[in-house]
């Protein structure tokens, strides 16, 4: 059984509760509302998977709430309930996103199954796009819409501000939704072995090949490929991809044979292609291949309206997944997060509720609760304790800043590729794109 709430929204009492109770015995956890404008304030507070409505209630109907459903949270599936013979109704309800609808009366075993199968194919919570703010808005119907094409996209936009998450949401609005969705991420793969990764290899191509394996390419067969962060792969390996995208097949590593792709590409990067291209760092060619159609993503603070929203969601998803109750933001603490200019976005939100859960009273979060890093105070301890920390096997606030200059002096050669700033300071791709997230979480302009 599923563990989403269903929302039923129905103005007339009597049938309302009879749902609820044909609902609940079902083994649902279900919250009601009379109207449209109570339904929201219950969506604000609560996670729901699911929406019930009627269409004709006062101040607000069901038509004008799913529009706002659709705006707020476009993955949250509805379920119509219209007045019998009452057609025109049904349609227009569908055409405006509805995921079904149930024409009244209807028996309950209808009801439970309808239920079913919405609650069956909608979003987990993880899947869920917010999207409150128009610029957002306007841009997941871009993303739905390309979605159901073939064409490449390139999603661009500062680190965390959810290229991810619409990269997925692309695939599940695709042709090739039940199709895999892999992902790879070239920032923090070798070379040689992001090479092997992606096309794959036959036993022997290479010492330590002792079983041949697909690549990514091949996994992601009649499905979507994202390639996280393309624009730090190798010039070669450019090449190389440019091929398999031009060819639409692929050769495993030490092998003959030729495997037709059938592969929707996905592509994200935080830096500006364009630039890279003029930098000679990346492939002229490859950029116009990857970039049929561009789709950027502002970030947090040149979307306000979406703060909000977010900082809701993710409360709600720490707390589900903590299995913890939700407590509620003070007014402060909201006008706090929405005069916060976000330099690591949505993730520096997600960051900063975390933190806010741990700091709060349990019931609700004051500004107080709420601290961004880049507030948090550095203390200046003389270098006998950078010593003592490292011995104790703790990086001390000092030695952390220390860390972080070497990093920043690293970046800021223009000519360095990520890639080579990980070799010198000794430390793996991967650490290196987990520090620099960090430090953009904290507020600090990245060179490069
Ligand atoms: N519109 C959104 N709705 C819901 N969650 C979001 C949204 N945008 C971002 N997030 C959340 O913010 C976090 C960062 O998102 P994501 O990983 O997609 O960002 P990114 O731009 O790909 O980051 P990076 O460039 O660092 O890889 C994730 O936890 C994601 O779930």
């Amino acid at each position: 059984m599923s563990h989403a709430t269903v929302l039923i929204v129905e103005d007339d009492k009597t049938l309302r509760e009879a749902l609820c109770d044909t609902l609940e015995l079902s083994g649902y956890t279900v919250a009601s509302a009379v109207d449209g404008k109570s339904a929201l304030k219950v969506l604000e507070n609560k996670s729901v998977g699911l929406v019930v409505s009627d269409v004709q209630m006062q101040p607000m109907d069901g038509h004008e709430l799913l529009a706002r459903i659709k705006s707020r949270y476009p993955t949250l599936p509805v379920l119509m309930m219209t007045a019998f013979g009452n057609i025109e109704k049904a349609v227009s309800a569908m055409r405006q996103g509805a995921t079904d609808y149930l024409a009244k009366p209807f028996e309950p075993s209808l009801l439970i199954e309808k239920v079913k199968q919405c609650i069956q194919h909608a979003e987990p919570v993880d899947d869920q796009v917010i999207a409150d703010d128009l610029r957002t808005r306007e841009l997941v119907n871009l993303a739905g819409r390309v979605a159901k094409s073939q064409a490449t996209v390139c999603i661009g936009g500062e680190s965390g501000t959810g290229k991810e998450v619409f990269a997925r949401y692309i695939h599940r609005q695709s042709n090739c939704a039940d199709g895999p969705f892999v992902a790879i991420n070239c920032a923090a793969i070798p070379d040689n072995m992001l090479e092997a990764m992606l096309f794959g290899y036959e036993k022997g191509a290479y010492t330590g090949a002792y079983n041949s394996a697909p690549g990514k390419f091949e996994q992601a067969q009649e499905g979507t490929l994202l390639l996280d962060e393309v624009s730090e792969m190798s010039l070669p390996l450019q090449a190389k991809l440019l091929r398999v995208l031009q060819e639409k097949e692929v050769e495993r590593l030490g092998g003959r044979k030729v495997i037709p792709l059938n592969v929707r590409i996905l592509a994200t990067t935080n830096r500006n292609l364009r630039e890279e291209v003029a930098a000679g760092r990346f492939r002229e060619d490859l950029f116009y291949r990857l970039s049929v159609f561009p789709l950027h993503l502002p970030p947090l603070r040149e979307r306000p309206r979406d703060i909000l929203p977010l900082a809701q969601f993710l409360l709600r998803r720490i707390c589900q997944s903590q299995q913890i109750a939700e407590p509620q933001l003070s007014q402060a603490a909201e006008q706090k997060l929405l005069d916060h200019k976000w330099p690591g976005n949505v993730r520096e939100l997600d960051n900063v509720m975390q933190r806010g859960l741990i700091l709060c009273d349990g019931s609700e979060i004051s500004p107080d609760s709420l601290c961004f890093e880049m507030d948090m105070p550095v203390p200046q301890a003389p270098s006998k304790e950078i010593a003592e920390g490292a011995s104790k096997g703790c990086l001390s606030e000092d030695l952390r800043s220390v860390e972080e200059k070497m990093i920043l002096d690293a970046l800021s050669n223009d000519r360095t590729s990520r890639k080579e700033v990980a070799e010198r300071l000794g430390i793996s791709q991967r650490t290196l794109r987990y520090k620099i997230a960090r430090l953009r979480d904290a507020g600090v302009a990245i060179p490069g």
